[in-house]
């Protein structure tokens, strides 16, 4: 069975085709859909994923179907989203001969897709990529165009909406993902369930899926929670309002993930971000408590962590103020407010902040 899901993007339409064995198919699929062999093909992948030889079933794939193509791999995990390595990688591009007709392919998770669509959308001021998913995570980074790299004051500081010409979802990769990874992605999934499929969240709370659940629960868990995905970034693909729904969680948990120098996975910090945001939204009086706990219920259903390590506040602080949604003068949130709606909240104080993140972190949230 396959799935195929079209976003609509300003740079026209593309596909999302979700299901087993799509790695072998990429060269033809890219083939039909771009029609010239010439240009080159740069495979971009990280260690883990190369080992386990998913770029090299995309290489020869490409080569069938007539391409030159060529596997450049990169150490796993955030260390690598930095300028220093799209540096890297330019060069290895002009090494490479692609020219601006050559396509970039992203094999791997989020790190890789949001790294090499960065170098893809900056080459030659701007070259076609095509996203290869490998982990759960990725069915929300590989959509809708955000690419970026980290700079060591903050995540995703640098980046382009730059949309890929394809995602192609094998979701027999997944079979290989270490659980904490899966559990990782679980996050992302259970976000898009809070933000727009009621349904979908509770069923993730009634049935964990905290592991690998064969090729076609996969598939339907992918294609579920992508198309809450899809719907938002169609309505508002350069993120002037209603894209910031998908941020629900991030602006603590980036910080988290940063401070905790992304020895927690990114699915983890947003765990305990969406658990802080939501005790927000409750002391600000825009979610009751039921909600609340919902949320931490489904996320600990999925073995995923609440509670944010003992950070110094004033550290996160430093580091939450950088987040790219506030407004000149005052913080900006997206909190969770029931199931299936999350809000934009602007002016939200240091001071509410601080009252919520002590109350997860002591647990004193339980006695309420
Ligand atoms: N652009 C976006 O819209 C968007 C959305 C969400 C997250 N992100 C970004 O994505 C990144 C996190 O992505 P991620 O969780 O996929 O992390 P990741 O890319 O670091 O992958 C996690 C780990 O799993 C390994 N791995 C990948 N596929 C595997 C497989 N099939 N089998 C075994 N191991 C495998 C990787 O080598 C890595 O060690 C963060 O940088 C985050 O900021 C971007
Ligand atoms: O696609 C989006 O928009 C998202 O916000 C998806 C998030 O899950 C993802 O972590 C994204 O990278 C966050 O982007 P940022 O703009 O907050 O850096
Ligand atoms: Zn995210």
């Amino acid at each position: 069975m396959t799935t195929t899901l079209t976003i609509r993007s300003a740079a026209g339409t593309y596909p999302v085709v979700i299901g087993p064995g799509i790695l072998s198919e990429v060269g033809s699929r890219l083939r039909a859909q771009t029609g010239d062999p010439d240009g080159g093909v740069f495979i971009v992948t990280d260690d883990t994923v190369h080992a386990l030889g998913y770029a090299d079933v995309v290489q020869q794939s490409c080569t069938r179907a007539g391409y030159a193509a060529t596997v450049t791999v990169v150490p796993p995990r955030d260390e690598s989203k930095s300028l220093e390595m799209a540096n890297t990688l330019y060069d290895r591009m002009l090494d490479a001969g692609i020219r601006r007709n050559g396509v970039v392919l992203a094999v791997g998770g989020g790190v890789v897709g949001d790294l090499a669509g960065f170098v893809a959308a900056t080459y030659l001021r701007g070259i076609r990529f095509a996203q290869i998913p490998t982990t759960l995570l990725a069915h929300d980074s590989s959509l809708g165009g955000k690419v970026g790299v980290n700079l060591s004051r903050g995540k995703n500081l640098v980046g382009a909406f730059h949309p890929p010409i394809a995602v192609w979802y094998d979701v027999q990769t997944l079979a290989s993902l270490p659980e904490r990874e899966w559990r990782g992605g679980m996050t992302e999934v259970i976000k898009h369930a809070l933000i727009g499929d009621k349904t979908l969240f509770a069923e993730l709370a009634a049935t964990p899926m905290d592991r690998y659940p064969g090729d076609d629960a996969a598939e339907r868990l992918v294609a579920r929670a992508a198309a809450v995905k899809i719907a938002v970034v169609e309505a508002d693909e350069r993120e002037s309002g209603q894209r910031m729904w998908l941020n629900v969680g991030h602006t603590v948990g980036h910080a988290v993930e940063q401070l905790s120098h992304y020895q927690l996975n990114h699915g983890e910090a947003i765990a305990m971000g969406l658990c802080v945001e939501a005790q927000l939204a409750l002391d600000l009086g825009l979610a009751d408590t039921e909600t609340r706990d919902q949320i931490s219920f489904v996320l600990v259903r999925h073995g995923l962590p609440t509670v944010p390590p003992a950070f110094d506040f004033t550290e996160v602080v430093r580091v939450l103020n950088l987040d790219k949604k506030h407004r000149s003068n005052e913080w900006t949130f997206v909190l969770p407010v029931r199931i299936g709606r999350v809000d934009i909240v602007h002016g939200v104080t240091e001071t509410a902040l601080h009252k919520a993140w002590q109350q997860v972190l002591t647990g004193e949230e339980n006695q309420k």
